[in-house]
């Protein structure tokens, strides 16, 4: 666990505060910075296939383009028929067939299909089962129901079919298409960068003396799948700050991730290069073990920058508190308050602040440092435990991807 340098339990550090290098920093209380993440608002909205856009979020209301159902069409396979009857069997409309010229006469019949378009003079449908057919003429008694389908009896052109905000499912997809809407407008999905700094991290083989294999490209990548958004490059990069420099400035899509950097050591250079850049803190440290050093910016061309603390769990807890709220609010999602489970267990608490520890799925702690993942892994969740918590009160819990 890292030293407590700097706990101040008070809120600061909103817009406005110009990063650059510094040892102490005002730590915000988590829920607030978990907060400012997600209230960071949603981008723009694109047009996109129906059937691609599952998982997005709607900008706009998907509206009826076209009346559901689009045509009149039989509802039981049978025979159209006009007039009373017995009526003379005039001809076969099969699903597909379209009847151009076709009229049912009175006193005529048209063998139909189920969801054929009915033709012109057609009052009714008789079903087979209420039909007797002999010698090219059919008999039977209509009953209260006609069985004909009528074009816009479920939804009329201009209806709203799901609303704004809601996330695109396979049904709603579906519903989509089937009201002529092959094209919904959702909002755009959040691209990262992810720039994994330090001189020791490898991606690949077996470390050697001092160094470690890189755990948060996954990591990374899983949480932003699941918040929505797609990491769209990524690089390793030496302790340098010309190559952090560059890679910052070169940096592609909304929201560039940064692994490690995160603290005030002699190869720590996000913080002082942030301020030369002149972006803006949305959150420059959180009162929470592990993870406290994490931090949100924001660059004047727009962009955000996640810093996660390079310590694993620590690294973990961070892009469960900034960035998985910061993508889920700009891909759209609206804000949900997080599940709460009943958490039993012993662990220190943080005064001013909350610990955030690995719970099972019986609401048990597991103790964990900054390091290890071993603990979430085994767990699953983690519980985000107020100074008052006492053992068996809920706790909010986040899901560990
Ligand atoms: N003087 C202070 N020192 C430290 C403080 C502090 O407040 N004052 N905070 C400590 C805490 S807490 C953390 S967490 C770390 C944050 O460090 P950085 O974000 O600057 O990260 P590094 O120093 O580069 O690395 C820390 C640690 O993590 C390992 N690491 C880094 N990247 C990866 C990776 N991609 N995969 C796996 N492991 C990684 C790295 O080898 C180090 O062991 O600072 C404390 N110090
Ligand atoms: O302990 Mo640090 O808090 O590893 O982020």
């Amino acid at each position: 666990m890292g030293e407590d340098l700097d706990v101040v339990p008070q809120r600061a550090g909103h817009g406005g505060d110009t990063p650059g290098r510094s040892t102490r920093r005002v730590q915000m209380p988590w829920s607030e910075a978990y907060a400012a993440a997600r209230d960071t608002g949603p981008l723009p909205g694109e047009a996109v296939a129906a059937a691609e856009a599952t998982g997005r979020v709607l900008a706009a209301p998907v509206c009826c383009a076209r009346p559901v159902p689009a045509f009149d069409n039989a509802a039981m396979d049978g025979f159209a028929v006009a007039g009373d009857g017995p009526w003379t069997i005039r001809g076969r409309v099969l699903a597909g067939a379209v009847p151009d010229g076709l009229t049912v006469l009175p006193g005529t019949a048209v063998e139909i299909a189920t969801g054929a378009l009915v033709p012109g003079g057609a009052s009714a449908v008789l079903p087979y089962e209420d039909c007797r057919v002999s010698d090219g003429r059919v008999e039977g008694v209509r009953g209260p129901r006609d069985h004909i389908r009528r074009a816009g009896d479920d939804l009329a052109v201009g209806a709203v079919v799901v609303p704004a905000g809601r996330t695109v499912t396979a049904t709603v997809a579906a519903a989509a298409v089937q009201a002529g809407a092959f094209t919904v407008v959702v909002h755009r999905q959040p691209a990262v960068t992810l720039l994994v700094t330090g001189d020791e991290v490898i991606t690949s083989g077996v470390p050697g003396p001092g160094q470690v294999r890189d755990t948060f490209t996954g990591l990374v990548t899983a949480v932003t799948a699941r918040a929505g958004g797609v990491v769209e490059s990524g690089r390793r990069l030496p302790d340098d700050p010309a190559a952090l420099r560059a890679a910052l400035e070169a940096a592609a899509g909304d929201v560039i991730v940064v692994s490690g950097s995160s603290s005030a050591g002699a190869a720590d250079h996000l913080h002082g290069l942030l301020g030369d850049a002149g972006a803006t803190w949305l959150v420059r440290g959180v009162a929470c073990r592990p993870g406290h050093p994490q931090a949100l910016a924001v660059l004047p061309d727009g962009r955000f920058v996640v810093s996660l603390p390079g310590n694993p769990y620590a690294g973990l807890v961070a892009a469960l508190t900034l960035l998985e709220p910061l993508l889920a609010g700009l891909a759209g999602r609206p804000p949900r308050p997080l599940p709460s489970a009943v958490v039993t267990g012993g662990v220190k608490l943080m005064p001013g602040g909350v610990r955030i520890v690995p719970v099972d799925q019986d609401g048990v702690l597991a103790g964990a440092g900054s390091v290890g993942l071993h603990a979430a892994a085994a767990a699953g969740a983690l519980a985000v435990l107020p100074p008052d918590w006492v053992s068996g009160a809920p706790a909010p819990v986040l899901a560990v991807p």
